[in-house]
């Protein structure tokens, strides 16, 4: 099986990387503005060239579906209680630094998106447990596993690359993944799965709790367009691309079974593919995992949350290589909330 690559940043870059995160430091107080975007983008060229080098070979030759980067600190004691479990919102300013970091890595691969109909549009998102939400098919769940999918998988403006940053993560739970280039699917299915005859609806993260949403009257174009995909999925193709290195979206949690045999034969035998190649990584405190998720489908173990603080937490960040491809969806030029 293919494994992530890894890339460790040295002690030198890790000097240069940490001048660069303090200059933003000083100059913005969240990530969650325009200005920072414009700010960080530029200042990703001043990432040590080894590491801008890896991204970009990442991104322009594809020769794996998972890049790992390690090497970041992390002061357990600094960063804040895990949020949610707790009930009190995380302190932002508390990990700062360490979005700072994300972002300037992944301006490499691509501009950060989000959703109108999800964490209100943020762009950094907590992957931590939340109470009551245990037995949920979205990021916020722990007793049930969280099967494996392609994000935003329904959607025609799903991201590029996802990235997920590890903060804490105690008892070693593991993201899954499998890589495209594992799967060994013959002509005839690939001929099948090339088809657009398949379903996806929208994840259950854009249509539970509705009612938990601030602002929701103002959202509500948005909502309804979910309310539209989820009650009439235009069919799509799973693999598309080149013959010889496809790539794929898939998230059969969300999908019908098609009617026709054959494509319900091919869509199972693609599901078992996946299944035999599933890898996991136990993602630690510091690391980055960068997934191309035209290449990649990802998930997470079950886990028993712990709500006293100290909860794996991860924050996530979805890219995309084309903004303007989504301008309809989106307010202005330079938004990055699709819906
Ligand atoms: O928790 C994880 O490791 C992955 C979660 C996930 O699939 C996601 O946040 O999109
Ligand atoms: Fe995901």
């Amino acid at each position: 099986m293919v494994a992530p690559a890894t890339l460790r940043i040295d002690a030198d870059e890790l000097k240069s990387v940490e001048w660069t995160i303090e200059r933003l430091a000083d100059e913005f107080d969240t990530v969650e503005s325009e200005a920072f975007l414009r700010a960080v983008t530029l200042a990703s060229h001043e990432l040590p060239v080894r590491i801008r080098a890896e991204l970009l070979d990442f991104k322009m030759l594809e020769p794996n579906g998972a890049l790992l980067i390690q090497g970041l600190p992390v002061d357990d004691a600094a960063i804040g209680p895990t949020p949610f479990g707790h009930g009190q919102p995380a302190d932002e300013k508390a990990t700062l630094w360490h979005d700072i970091a994300f972002f300037l890595f992944a301006s490499c691969l691509g501009d950060p998106i989000g959703w109108e109909t999800y964490q209100q549009g943020r762009l950094l998102q907590h992957v931590a447990p939340r109470p009551g939400h245990e037995a949920d098919q979205t990021s916020t769940g722990s007793v049930t596993k969280l099967e494996w999918h392609t994000e935003e998988a329904y959607h025609p403006f799903r991201p590029e690359y996802l990235g997920l940053m590890c903060l804490r993560n105690p008892d070693n739970v593991a993201t899954t993944l499998a890589q495209m280039a594992d799967l060994r699917l013959s002509a005839e299915d690939l001929a099948l799965l090339c088809q657009e005859r398949f379903v996806i609806r929208p994840d259950e993260a854009h249509i539970l709790r509705r009612d938990e949403v601030p602002g929701l009257a103002g959202r509500m174009t948005s909502f309804n367009r979910i309310d539209r995909m989820n009650a009439a999925p235009e069919p799509v193709a799973l693999i598309f691309g080149a013959e010889d290195r496809p790539y794929l979206r898939v998230d059969p949690y969300y999908m019908d079974m098609p009617e026709q045999d054959e494509f319900a034969a091919a869509f199972a035998k693609l599901c078992a593919e996946i299944e035999t190649h599933l890898q996991d990584v136990a993602l630690q405190p510091g690391e980055i995992l960068f997934l191309d998720n035209w290449r990649t489908v990802h998930g997470r173990k079950a886990f028993r949350a712990r709500y006293d603080g100290r909860d794996r937490w991860l924050k996530r960040l979805s890219l995309t290589r084309d903004l303007r491809k989504s301008r309809s969806m989106r307010a202005s030029v330079n938004g990055r909330s699709i819906g």
